[in-house]
């Protein structure tokens, strides 16, 4: 019996606090890693996001190693003890290989070595991964595990609060890294403080390892049984193999192919792999959710970047976080209950359903904002044209005549000036508030808040510090960006719609569907959706775009209509199943009590071990 409060057992508030404190150390980390990348690796744009992905897609592969480490061989409880520590090791290789002093022999506040910090970063991020993936589907899956039967309510609350404190902790992390970052420290030189932006998310990770080890006493613990998974692998070879033998149409057909395992593997085994092939194949679509979800930390970023509004740039990282906070509630409290009082079936599969239908409304809702942003944006010449930029300096207008042949984009600027004899040159800063032109004594001086994403260009006269500062004429070649960013508002709540309905659900159904001993093996298949949907953001962004950015957001959403049409189809002819009950009815069936199922179990191992003994001498023999 575990101790309960309120109906929930209170080894669930040891295994929050846990979640909390690990995804702020790992959305603390990843909110400073392309910054670090950039800024202290000095590597370009393209490396920086292309390894940021990968990094990505890295922490939701590892959950299947995490898993098999789990249901196969330590069980949930000490694979999350030993990923966490090579987790925290990960973390804390990772801040040390920011500090710029450890190699900055000559003291300019650049590292001298890069080999150094770039091998210790990377061998910090590969642990980091292999750590969160790892542990990943096992606590979603070891706090499923501390519910009973009768808890099946408060079971669906815990993941929904597991989303909150997922959320809350990668809301406060955004928040926070990049502040940290912004200080300056350093032994030699002061620069800025990437040790304090990683340590603290290592030192979360410390707190998360402690706290989960502080409720051990009263964690209910599920032994692994077995190497369930060479078990599977071995159950799904013979059922092929064995189909294969008796292809010809004299054999009489099987249920289900798996069934043709039969003849050599426990009927128990075989229902549980029939269950999770059932949902493995349902999850075959779902990688398209998160291409279109993951684009938000790219695409829709860049998108921002062509949009005006300062303040709002901040709210833009966090907005995911702080409705999912507002979402999951109103939707646990009001929505859904109100859904099932107007007498409507809205099963898990249908909310997956609609989620992806909000997502691809996302993506129709951020094509409507490029459309926008694409009127502001000037006209840059397409490689079949060039642009010609004739600044005029004479005194009275000219006209230009170009063969109508020519495809040229024309800028006229109607500038007249006294002189020209210039040296040409580009100033491209960030922030501009104020400038000033000093020659000798003199100065003209120019304050005033130019506009982002503007390009302006200073033609100064060569009488300029003899005659006066009014002589310089400005032009404004690009205007400042002028959409808001706030209308990037709808497309981030209705993705998150989307995610509240999607992948919370997702979640709560791996769990449910899942037989006892391969809950976490689940867990892990439903987070390598997310990891193909960002491999699949790799591939589109490599393989060429379409020529508007609209159109691909189109694209995008086009595509998840039809998957979310295919999966709806698949989810029709999908039944809701209680892995426990078909588990008692196989047992009931073969008419074994469940220690004796278990007895006859590691019998089959060891007669399929004397086996491969006997081959082994019977070839010795030969
Ligand atoms: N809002 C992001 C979020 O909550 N992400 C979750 C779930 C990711 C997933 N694939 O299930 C997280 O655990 O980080």
């Amino acid at each position: 019996m575990t101790a309960e409060c309120c109906g929930y057992p209170i080894s669930i508030f040891f295994i929050v606090v846990n979640e909390f404190c690990e995804r702020f150390s790992y959305y603390g980390m990843r909110a400073v890693l392309v910054l670090y990348f950039r800024y202290f690796l000095l590597w370009d744009d393209d490396l920086a996001t292309s390894i940021y992905h990968a990094f990505v897609a890295l922490c939701y592969l590892t959950p299947i190693l995490g898993a098999i480490i789990a249901d196969s061989w330590l069980g949930k409880f000490k694979t999350i003890i030993y990923l966490s520590i090579v987790y925290a090791i990960g973390q804390v290789t990772m801040a040390i290989s920011t500090i710029h002093d450890i190699t900055d022999a000559n003291r300019d506040g650049t590292p001298d070595n890069f080999t150094f910090h770039i091998a210790l970063s990377m061998l910090g991020l590969i642990l980091i991964a292999l750590g969160t993936g790892g542990i990943k589907p096992c606590v979603a899956a070891f706090g499923g595990d501390q519910f009973q039967e009768h808890q099946s309510r408060q079971l669906n609350t815990f993941f929904s609060v597991f989303y909150l404190c997922i959320n809350a902790g990668s809301l406060l992390s955004t928040l926070i890294t990049p502040v940290l970052r912004a200080q300056e420290c350093g032994i030699h030189t002061q620069q800025q403080c990437y040790p304090l932006a990683f340590g603290v998310p290592a030192v979360l990770m410390v707190i998360s390892l402690v706290v989960f080890i502080a409720g051990s006493g009263m964690y209910v613990k599920t032994d692994p049984e077995g190497n369930i998974m060479w078990s599977v692998c071995k159950c799904i070879g013979f059922a092929i193999k064995n189909r294969f033998r008796h292809r010809s149409s004299s054999y009489p057909k099987r249920e289900h192919w798996m069934d043709w395992a039969n003849e050599k593997y426990d009927k128990l085994l075989i229902a549980q792999i029939k269950m999770v092939l059932k949902v493995l194949f349902l999850y075959i679509p779902l990688p398209m959710f998160w291409t279109l979800f993951d684009q938000k930390g790219s695409r829709w970023t860049l998108q921002a970047t062509t949009m005006s509004g300062d303040f709002v740039s901040i709210l833009i990282s966090t907005v995911n976080p702080i409705l999912i906070l507002t979402l999951v509630p109103i939707m646990d409290r009001l929505i859904f209950p109100l859904i099932q009082k107007c007498g409507l079936n809205f099963s898990p599969l249908k909310r997956m359903t609609v989620g992806m239908l909000f997502a691809a409304m996302a993506f129709v809702s951020a094509a409507l904002v490029q459309i926008e942003i694409d009127k502001t944006l000037p006209n840059f010449p397409s490689s079949s044209e060039s642009q010609l930029k004739v600044v005029n300096t004479y005194s009275t207008t000219l006209n230009v005549t170009i063969s109508p042949n020519e495809h040229l984009l024309i800028e006229s600027f109607g500038v007249q000036l006294h002189t020209s004899k210039h040296t040409y040159s580009t100033i491209s800063c960030m922030f501009v508030n104020d400038f000033s032109l000093i020659h000798g004594e003199q100065w003209c001086e120019f304050s005033r808040k130019f506009g982002f994403g503007a390009s302006y260009t200073f033609l100064i006269p060569s009488t300029v510090f003899s005659d006066d500062c009014e002589s310089i004429t400005e032009v404004e070649d690009m205007k400042p960006n002028s959409v808001h960013m706030a209308l990037q508002i709808p497309q981030y709540f209705l993705i998150t719609t989307g995610e509240v309905m999607f992948s919370v659900t997702g979640l709560q159904f791996s769990y449910s569907q899942a037989p006892k001993n391969m809950k976490s093996v689940l867990q892990a298949g439903w987070l390598c959706t997310n990891a193909v949907g960002n491999i699949i953001v790799l591939i589109v962004a490599e393989l060429g775009k379409l020529p508007k950015q609209w159109a691909e957001y189109l694209l995008f959403a086009s595509l998840l209509v039809a998957v979310s049409i295919i999966f709806s189809i698949m989810a029709y002819f999908y039944t809701y199943i209680d892995p426990a009950e078909i588990e008692a009815q196989v047992r009931k069936e073969q008419g074994l009590e469940p220690e004796e199922m278990e007895k006859e179990t590691l019998e089959m191992e060891e007669k399929d071990e004397d086996q491969k003994n006997e081959q082994g001498v019977k070839q010795t023999k030969i």
